[in-house]
């Protein structure tokens, strides 16, 4: 960790007060899929997906294994292209820019669409407090003493983090319960001032107690940055969403959208029978 006490520009905090800073508007943004496919090398697992998720509300993925959901989730802030094998066609448009633009850069799409992870993968060893800086470091960005300690604190209270932790933030992050770490790990990802946050089934690892927090998180991050979740827990996507997104792959076929819209029209009054099947438990 640095010691400087430089003047930094960070970015302002989507929605509330930056460090020593007027309280800035929300940097929640708009994310739109136009046609997506998606290929493992001659594998299609994606079939033409467009979906709207608006600015400041949380969009859920939902659907049975194998349908592209996950692949879905990584092509929204270009973590697809990683893999060797894979490739995809169509446009991301963030706030309206298409992110796979040839000018923009990978890592810029990557700091301004966060991810979560199924798993929490803190750095074990590192300190808690270090752990929530840690994206700011790998980005680049310098911060003097009390601007880091600002954000430390900011990130963990509003990751729901803060009181447990208050007191313990030179302890390693590895010696977190599940939750909490799952928590820390929203933290790291709102540190670098995100304007998406994708959500791969951030609570399939934590228990019930630890579930519910981080869906209280969820609801509480909402206003200020554009959230998409992946989850197989229909009671969750029920809880915690605006809107739903449907994916089926059916018969080796690749993945598309069945049917999307409002949360309580989704889980009661759906168009499509596959849907009503889906959500009520008749299959996957
Ligand atoms: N790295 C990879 N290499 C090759 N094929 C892959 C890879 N990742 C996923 N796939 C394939 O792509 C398809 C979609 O997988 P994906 O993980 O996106 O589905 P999912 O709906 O998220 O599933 P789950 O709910 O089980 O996580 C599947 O057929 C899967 O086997």
């Amino acid at each position: 960790m640095s010691t400087t006490d430089e003047t930094v520009k960070l970015p302002p905090v989507p929605g509330g007060p930056a460090p020593h800073a007027p309280v800035a508007a929300s940097r929640s943004a708009s994310l739109e899929a136009r046609d997506i496919s998606a290929w493992f090398g001659d594998h299609k697992v994606l079939d033409r997906v467009s979906l709207s998720m608006p600015a400041q509300r949380v969009t859920a993925l939902i659907g049975p294994s194998g349908c592209g959901k996950s692949t879905f989730l990584r092509i929204l802030n270009r973590m697809h292209e990683l893999i060797g094998t894979a490739s995809l066609a169509g446009q991301v448009l963030l706030d309206g820019e298409d992110i796979y633009d040839r000018g923009r850069r990978i890592t810029q799409a990557r700091r301004e669409i966060g991810m979560v992870f199924q798993k929490p993968n803190p750095f074990p060893a590192m300190s808690i407090y270090d752990n929530v800086l840690a994206g700011l470091k790998m980005n680049g960005v310098r911060a003097g003493r009390n601007e880091r300690d600002d954000l430390v604190e900011e990130c963990l209270t509003k990751a729901g983090l803060w009181r447990e932790v208050a007191d313990r933030l030179r302890q390693p992050g590895g010696a977190l319960s599940g939750g909490q770490q799952q928590r820390l790990c929203i933290a790291r990802s709102l540190a670098v001032r995100p304007r998406v946050l994708l959500m791969d089934e951030p609570c399939s690892a934590l228990d019930p107690t630890s579930t519910r927090r981080i869906e209280q998180t969820i609801g509480e991050l909402s206003d200020e940055v554009t959230i998409v979740i992946v989850t197989h827990n229909m009671q969750q996507a029920a809880r915690v969403s605006h809107s739903c997104a449907f994916f089926l792959a059916e018969q080796g076929t690749p993945g598309v959208i069945v049917e999307h819209g409002p949360t309580d029209a989704m889980f009661n009054s759906p168009t499509d029978e596959r849907t009503s099947d889906y959500v009520n438990g008749r299959f996957g």
